[in-house]
């Protein structure tokens, strides 16, 4: 397939040209976002790339235009490293000092495989670090990471197989001489079209899973919200099943939260509220889903042993009695329910009412509804 190489670079200047005026205006609607600031530079250096790759001149394209593909480089690195939860450091200057300073050596500077071989080998390392990179995000990239791989390795084994069949041509600096040059141009402009629009979905991705962490987290605390709960109850009630263990629901209220507020002020009832949160975290088992229903609610549950959840919320309950946060007293109502093959619907509302029994007997208690195994008869046991 014969390409025409000055029509590739018009194609080229102008397809990057417009991709950075969508970047600018994507990185100001990203209220500034730093991985799309880095990527809007890089791509206005590969602009100034490409409109410098002329015919017949040498230094132009040599010097300058290769120092601004190494920057372009860097600023995806940046962009990679800030992704990553990295600070930029200074590893992107590197390849652009390497590459001015090797053009003050003749011997470099006028051998057209020797370019190559750099230019490759630093095109390979910066690939190779933008692959280690991604590699860090994973945690957060569900769907764009394989994309992002795959587009980054065909990069790599472009470069690779350029520095095996590149021979380079003649010694000017425009590519126009060099047989290989048509698809270096081609490839570099794909490249620089998937790598944006890669960087733009990662962005819109690890956007998405925030928000859809932040539907699920209570703002104060930031244990698991209402929302949260009834979603992962759903799993747990089938998990119930399965084991043919009961599903053990916990309803927890502060008592006499409003003479707290009254008496200390908001801020410090916040405190008592994350302290609470601190205690039952810490009491709880790790399989256990706790969650703020809202105000001074709560809630969890946990597929296991009666006797378990009856010592646990004993200790929650003595621990919160004898905590003192910013010396102030509280206390801490809990209701239990438990069952096989209940709705976890149902068993919350068996334990709101273990819950009134416990503030209406006095508060500071424990109380507990035992479903019986096929009816929906309850028994209250006072612990
Ligand atoms: N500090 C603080 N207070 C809250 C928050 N959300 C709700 N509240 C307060 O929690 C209090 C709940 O009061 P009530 O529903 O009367 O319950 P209570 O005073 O604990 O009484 P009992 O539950 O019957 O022991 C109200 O004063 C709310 O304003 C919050 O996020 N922070």
């Amino acid at each position: 397939m014969a390409l025409d190489v000055y029509t590739l670079f018009i194609c080229e200047l102008y397809v990057l040209g417009f991709l950075s005026i969508i970047m600018i205006f994507a990185w100001s609607g990203a209220q500034y976002d730093r991985v799309l600031g880095f990527t809007t530079v890089a791509i206005i250096a590969s602009v100034w790339l490409g409109s410098l790759r002329s015919h017949g001149h040498l230094f132009l394209p040599v010097a300058v235009g290769n120092t601004l593909v190494m920057l372009a480089y860097g600023m995806w690195l940046n962009a990679f490293r800030v992704f990553a939860g990295l600070r930029p450091g200074f590893s992107w200057l590197f390849g652009a000092l390497l590459w001015a300073l090797l053009c003050c050596f003749p011997s470099f500077y006028h051998s057209v495989p020797k370019r190559i071989m750099v230019s490759c080998l630093l095109c390979i390392s910066y690939t190779v670090a933008l692959i280690i990179m991604l590699i860090r995000s994973r945690a957060c990239l569900q769907i764009t990471f394989w994309p992002a791989q795959l587009l980054l390795c065909f990069h790599l084994v472009f470069h690779l197989s350029r520095m095996c069949f590149d021979s380079g041509g003649s010694d000017h600096g425009a590519m126009g001489h060099n047989p290989f040059s048509s698809y270096v141009i081609l490839e570099s402009t794909l490249f620089v079209i998937g790598l944006t629009f890669t960087i733009l979905a990662m962005v819109n991705e690890r956007t998405q899973i925030r928000y859809k962490q932040a539907s699920l987290r209570d703002p104060l605390t930031s244990v698991w919200n209402r929302r949260a709960l009834f979603a992962q109850a759903k799993t747990a009630e089938k998990k119930s099943e399965q084991r043919e263990q009961p599903l053990v629901a916990l309803v927890f209220d502060l008592d006499h939260f409003k003479n707290i507020n009254d008496r200390y002020g908001h801020n410090q009832g916040d405190r008592v509220l994350l302290d609470f949160c601190r205690i039952a975290k810490k009491v709880l088992p790790a399989e256990c889903t706790f969650s703020r229903l809202g105000g001074e609610e709560f809630a969890a549950f946990f597929i296991g042993d009666m006797q378990k959840a009856q010592s646990l919320c004993e200790e929650i309950r003595l621990l919160a009695m004898i905590s003192r946060p910013d010396n102030i007293e509280y206390t801490v109502s809990i209701g239990m329910a438990a069952g096989r093959n209940h709705s976890f619907s149902s068993l919350m509302m068996m334990a709101d009412k273990a819950l009134y029994e416990a503030k209406a007997g006095g508060r500071n208690r424990v109380e507990m509804m035992r479903s019986a195994p096929h009816n929906a008869t309850l028994t209250s046991v006072n612990l």
